[in-house]
């Protein structure tokens, strides 16, 4: 935005607007909606943009370098691809298109359990591409511990380096938009391959996705005892599931209200971040998703104590406007940006950027009070 007039589109905007003119009204839908009155979904966005980035000055940081440690992974960039389901519906190469764009830019892949490609073929795209790329596997823990250990063996077989359990999900959220729609199941064509001929899957692995309110600690425990691949936790907002997490050995935590699509009273993810990340103190590290779509985004996450993020629909937006490729210009527009800010704001790496950098926009930042 520009005195008053109006904003600039940038990458992510054009592709967005590409991808809600190419794809069935159903699918945008899904792809973009939340739950409830969709408070979550947007205030992800606006809580970024209530904060400002204080610069340093004179500290001769040089070009800032975006590389960071991950749990079986050493990424090229902060921004992880979030797990999103059904990647078929955007565009025909669905997630093998996604893997062969993170894999060309270094960025960690985070598959989903409900993906319309199996993760065998998934990790074989990413490494295709790239003999080292990093693809971790979601999943949603499942009543019947059997399947959770099939699709945690599929995973591991497939090459996934890490396992991320998605915890923000004990019922599935109400989605207006998909309710108004009719959507809930996949249509002719497409099936959540990773289902298929699990225990108690038809053989065309459609099988609904179970969400459990019973599940518990035990159930995680179980799965961690049972698998050697380390487990990050996703869908963490409360400090002290966040001491928890580390207790019980997990190797990472997101914080995340999962795009706003469950809990509609969740807070914005960046407005939580503090908190986990005081909770964590540094013994594991800390991701945030929801949101995040600038370089300034990126880096303000950082300073609150987050090493990597996560996005979610943009990555969207660019397979359904413009397939891999346009998985590649988000990926590419949000390191490239990210690269900017650090240097902008006197950091030399990731781990540059300090909680002090972080201000609230409007008179409080001004006063101080
Ligand atoms: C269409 C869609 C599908 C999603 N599917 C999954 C999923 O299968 N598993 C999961 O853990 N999170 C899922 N999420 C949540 C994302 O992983 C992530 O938390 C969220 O999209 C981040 O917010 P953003 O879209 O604002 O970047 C999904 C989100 C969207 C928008
Ligand atoms: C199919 C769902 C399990 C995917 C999901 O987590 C979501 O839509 O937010």
């Amino acid at each position: 935005m520009t005195g008053g007039g109006p904003p600039v589109p940038g990458v992510l905007a054009e592709l967005r607007e590409k991808a809600a003119a190419r794809l069935d009204p159903v699918h945008w839908d899904f792809y973009e909606g939340g739950a409830g009155e969709e408070t979550a979904a947007a205030e992800n966005v606006l809580a970024f943009r209530r904060l400002a980035l204080l610069p340093r000055v004179l500290r001769g940081a040089g070009q800032a370098d975006t590389s960071v440690d991950l749990p079986g992974a050493r990424a090229r960039t902060p921004v992880v691809v979030a797990p999103t389901a059904f990647h078929g519906l955007a565009h025909p190469d669905g997630e093998r298109a996604t893997a062969r764009a993170a894999a060309a830019a270094g960025a960690v892949l985070i598959t989903s359990m409900a993906s319309t490609t199996a993760v065998a073929d998934v990790t074989a795209s990413a490494r295709s591409v790239r003999e080292d790329a990093a693809v971790w596997f979601q999943l949603y823990l499942q009543p019947e511990s059997g399947v959770t250990d099939a699709l945690a063996r599929r995973a591991a077989q497939a090459g996934c380096t890490a396992l991320v359990v998605t915890v923000d999900s004990p019922v599935f959220g109400r989605r207006r938009r998909d309710d108004r729609n009719g959507f809930h199941d996949l249509p002719p064509g497409h099936a959540t391959e990773n289902m298929r001929g699990l225990p108690g899957a038809p053989p065309g692995g459609t099988l609904d996705i179970a969400m459990s309110p019973a599940l518990s600690w035990d159930d995680l425990r179980r799965l961690r005892d049972g698998h050697d691949l380390p487990i990050l936790l996703k869908g963490v907002l409360h400090p002290d599931d966040a001491r928890l997490a580390v207790a019980e050995g997990m190797r990472g935590v997101i914080v995340s209200n999962h795009g706003g699509r469950q809990l509609d009273a969740a807070p914005a993810a960046v407005e939580a971040l503090p908190r986990v990340a005081d909770a964590v103190a540094g013994r594991i590290p800390v991701l945030l998703d929801g949101g995040v779509r600038t370089g300034s985004d990126v880096v303000t996450a950082l300073a609150l104590g987050a090493t990597a993020v996560g996005v979610g629909r943009p990555v969207l937006w660019g397979l359904a406007a413009e397939g891999e490729d346009g998985v590649a210009r988000v990926l590419a527009e949000l390191r490239d940006d990210t690269a900017h800010v650090l240097t902008l704001c006197g950091a030399r790496d990731c781990s540059g950027p300090t909680r002090d950098q972080v201000v609230a926009r409007g008179p409080r930042a001004v006063t101080g009070c």
